[in-house]
């Protein structure tokens, strides 16, 4: 029954909110992908692991202290159930606020995996152990604190998802180039020529490309050195 779908295959190992992802990510670039078998996602549910009948997934934390943690053995008997369907060497990636932060490098490096498990954790976490016996990669989008990992499972599908070959139209597909060139997006412009008394740059207007990829490429390198002197360091320092 289980097609060994040529491309990334994903499974989400969730608490108990895969719905939420498989609706999040209803929307119409990673539905088409997947309708297309260009990717193809799975939710787990890792209360259905739970090994008793109140489908307890989480306990006391040792040490005491407020909150629970997620203990290891539903996680484990959920990642069991999937890992022999993955590409051997698959990553096992968990979402956490200890983890490496994600970025588009990171996006790119993923979509070239065949398999990749993401694990969302939830509570105050889970148990070192299952950390310790499965995680290959921990990634986090940033500094701040989510309920739980679904929300950076859904960023992660998405950024990495229109990176795959075909996945994006040939329209969609510029958008990728222009960003990944490590410097920040230009100013975009469309119809009406004039809004609120504000008129498009004219030499957007001129039809003169050469000057227009110019324009750009200036007003890219601004942006970045205003808003990101970070990148423009980042971009220096490869050189
Ligand atoms: C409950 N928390 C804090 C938690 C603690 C440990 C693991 C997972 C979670 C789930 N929440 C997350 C997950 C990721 C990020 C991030 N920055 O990528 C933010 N929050």
């Amino acid at each position: 029954k289980e097609l060994l779908i040529p491309a990334i295959k994903q499974c989400i190992m969730d608490v108990d909110v895969s719905e939420m992802i498989k609706n999040g990510l209803g929307h119409s670039m990673i539905k088409r992908a997947c309708d297309r078998n260009l990717i193809h996602i799975e939710c787990v549910n890792i209360r259905d692991f739970s090994g008793n009948k109140h489908l307890q997934v989480d306990d006391y934390p040792y040490g005491g202290g407020a909150g629970m943690v997620m203990q290891p053995q539903p996680i484990y008997d959920a990642y069991v159930s999937i890992k022999d369907r993955m590409e051997p060497g698959h990553k096992v990636i968990y979402m956490s606020p200890q983890g490496k932060v994600f970025n588009q490098i990171l996006a790119e490096e993923l979509s070239r995996e065949k398999d990749v498990v993401l694990l969302c954790g939830h509570y105050e976490g889970i148990d070192q152990r299952i950390i310790e016996e499965i995680v290959t990669d921990e990634i986090s989008l940033g500094d701040f604190v989510l309920t739980g990992g679904e929300l950076v499972a859904m960023t992660i599908i998405d950024s990495v998802s229109r990176l795959i070959p075909e996945v994006l139209n040939k329209e969609e597909s510029h958008i990728n180039e222009s960003f990944s060139g490590g410097l920040l997006e230009y100013p975009q412009y469309t119809r009406p020529p004039e809004f609120m008394g504000r008129k498009v740059p004219p030499v957007l207007l001129s039809g003169n490309h050469g000057e227009i990829a110019k324009w750009r490429q200036e007003q890219s390198y601004y942006v970045t050195k205003m808003r990101r002197p970070d990148l423009i360091e980042r971009l220096e320092a490869q050189k």
